[in-house]
């Protein structure tokens, strides 16, 4: 239902920040959209919803063409909604008022019974009638996802959609609002740092870098089997190994990256040895930092604590 075709934009000539972006999307799909600060994933979100005119390409949205300022009077596209990550709210009236904003009065039954599906959702239904400028950063943030949902878009934009929520209510809310998505059959594209956001959720997984896809695909692939440093360390801590290091051998050697629970501590001869430098507490277990080769730092995960300047032997757990 989304199609984006080679796309490139500036917002300074000469200094392409949206290098030839192509890429679609179904109808219901859930995309995530990642890479480091600055790459661009706020910017083409935005150029999907029309705010700024393009360069170069074009954006299809089901059978209409995305067209920017200099073609559109009201930038934005009717059948999208975009939630930015200042989230743009009315703050003189009350969580229901603002939900219902862009909601027609025509049918004001219709109207209610929606406004109050959607506070449900957003888990705000004791504050429908609180001033939204009493709200915390959190609250106001799921004020903004319901406004976004309310007139049931073909796909809506994302950008970092739960960063000022906390932990517990962050994984609640994620839950519901996918799998509404779902349900509803609405596309969604969520640009996010938060690795919880794209491995549980997302469909496919498109890594931005300096303005350009280098990887995309089924996010469980992306995820697996990285095609570089850069797209394991948005997941995570991740080492950088090379397959001589477990075998000794330098033929045809290639680099390996190793999330931390993908290594174990073994017993057996011919791992990797290591001597343990730090042991960080993180509640299901223990993050070891250890050093290999004297001067490599490896990261791996273990149930117990390890006192430090131990030496052991580390082996990748698939292989075991
Ligand atoms: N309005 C603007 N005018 C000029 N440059 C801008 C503007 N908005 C963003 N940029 C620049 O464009 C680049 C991409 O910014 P963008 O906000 O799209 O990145 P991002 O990947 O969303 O970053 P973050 O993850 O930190 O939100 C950055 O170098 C940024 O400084």
């Amino acid at each position: 239902m989304l199609v984006v075709n080679n796309i490139a934009y500036s917002y300074t000539e000469g200094l392409p920040i949206i290098k030839g972006v192509s890429f679609s999307v179904e109808k219901g799909a859930n995309i995530a959209l990642i890479g480091e600060s600055g790459c661009g994933k706020s910017t083409l979100l935005k150029l999907i919803y029309g705010l700024y005119d393009l360069d170069q390409g074009e954006i299809h949205c089901g059978d209409k063409r995305v067209l920017g300022p200099a073609y559109n009077l009201v930038p934005g596209m009717d059948n999208m909604r975009y939630l930015a990550q200042d989230y743009d709210l009315m703050p003189h009236i009350s969580v229901y008022e603002n939900i219902g904003k862009f909601l027609s009065n025509f049918d004001l039954v219709g109207k209610k019974k929606r406004i109050e599906e959607l506070l449900e959702v957003v888990g705000l239904v004791e504050y429908a009638d609180t001033l939204v400028k009493y709200l915390s950063g959190g609250q106001q943030q799921r004020v903004a996802i319901a406004r976004v949902l309310a007139s049931e878009p073909e796909l809506l934009l994302l950008d970092e959609p739960f960063s000022h929520i906390d932990y517990s209510r962050r994984s609640v809310l994620r839950r519901d609002l996918f799998a509404y998505l779902k349900e509803k059959g609405i596309a969604c594209i969520v640009a996010t740092h938060d690795s919880l956001d794209t491995l549980g959720f997302a469909d496919e997984t498109i890594v931005l870098k300096e303005g350009q896809i280098i990887d995309m695909g089924d996010t469980r692939e992306v995820y697996e089997h990285p095609i570089n440093k850069y797209v394991a360390s948005l997941f995570g801590e991740v080492n950088e190994l090379m397959i001589s290091d477990f075998t000794g051998l330098k033929l045809n050697d290639e680099a390996l990256y190793v999330y931390p629970h993908q290594l174990m501590r073994s017993s057996q001869r011919g791992q990797l040895d290591v001597i343990v430098t730090d042991c960080y507490f993180k509640g299901d277990g223990y993050l070891v930092k250890c050093l290999f080769q004297g001067n490599r730092v490896i990261y791996f995960n273990h149930p117990l604590f390890i006192e430090k300047n131990t030496e052991i032997k580390l082996a990748l757990k698939k292989y075991e």
